[in-house]
């Protein structure tokens, strides 16, 4: 049976000050150990979904469970919930906190006070892993953008969170460090982790995501396996979000046939697409 990590239910937040809601009456439950996709137009609330999901914001009305139980809103909980979700934000700005590369990499784990081989083993594994080494002791704000980003990424992987909340994570990376993203990104989704990924690269959706949550207006409009959400195709180009390039090619006539040539068609054309 399928276990739902985090639920959302009818969930409400404007933000102070501002005219429109943010997010208006969203429904939305992140299934247990898949790799989920978030899309959707810019504005349409999905880093406001992330704010709320740990913890950051609180919802006007509605109500957000962690594996069954509602939120709490104070400290000790949002510690514990924080370890459990890790959020990648979309301006890696946002989350560098110390002064060199290691020194931020370390910080959430000095904070658990784990012991100290302990932190040491697993910031130098995130240095290799991000290719991070020869930066070690760099301060963060002499990186570029694709650096602090990798740092930002690296920063919350070490942890080891349940859920992962990633925000546009490829923006500002390059080929190569995107291929090392997902790379990283399949590892730890094999280890057991759930991610749900905000982006807005669709043909990396279809390739990566096997679960698909479509938003629009602080509202979810559409979700499901990429088969099922990409059919919708009258929705999608309503919403100004059209469907991946590869899905395009593959089933231009809308008529999705099944079978050994498409199928063998289907991977050479993944594979013009590769990114892991
Ligand atoms: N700090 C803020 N104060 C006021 N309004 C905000 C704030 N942050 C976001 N908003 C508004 O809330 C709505 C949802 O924004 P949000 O950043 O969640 O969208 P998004 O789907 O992540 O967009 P994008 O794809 O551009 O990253 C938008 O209308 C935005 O203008």
């Amino acid at each position: 049976m399928q276990e739902w990590l985090l639920e959302f239910e009818q969930v409400h937040y404007t933000y102070p000050g501002a005219q429109q809601s943010a997010l208006n009456g969203l429904s939305v439950r992140i299934p247990a150990r898949k790799r989920c996709a978030l899309i959707g137009q810019n504005g349409c609330g999905k880093s406001t979904l992330f704010l709320l999901a740990n913890g950051l914001y609180k919802p006007d009305k509605g109500t957000i469970s962690w594996q069954g139980k509602r939120l709490q809103y104070n400290r000790d909980y949002l510690t514990t919930l924080r370890q459990k979700v890790g959020l990648i934000f979309q301006d890696p700005e946002q989350q560098l906190v110390a002064s060199t590369v290691e020194e931020d990499i370390s910080y959430g784990l000095c904070n658990l006070q784990l012991p100290e081989a302990e932190i040491q083993q697993r910031v130098e594994q995130a240095l290799v892993e991000f290719g991070l080494t020869e930066l070690a002791q760099r301060p963060v704000h002499h990186l570029s953008l694709g650096q602090k980003k990798r740092v930002s990424i690296a920063d919350v992987m070490v942890l080891r969170p349940e859920l992962l909340l990633l925000d546009e994570p490829t923006a500002y990376l390059d080929r190569l460090h995107t291929r090392n993203l997902m790379a990283t990104l399949r590892k730890i989704h094999a280890s057991g982790t759930t991610i749900l990924m905000a982006t807005h690269d669709l043909d990396l959706v279809y390739r990566w995501a096997d679960w698909i949550l479509v938003m629009d207006k602080g509202r979810l409009i559409l979700e499901g396996k990429p088969q099922d959400v990409f059919t919708q195709r009258e929705i999608l180009e309503e919403l100004q979000l059209g469907v991946p390039l590869i899905y395009e090619m593959l089933f231009a006539d809308g008529v999705a046939e099944e079978g050994p040539v498409l199928e063998r068609l289907r991977q050479r054309i993944l594979n013009l697409f590769r990114y892991f």
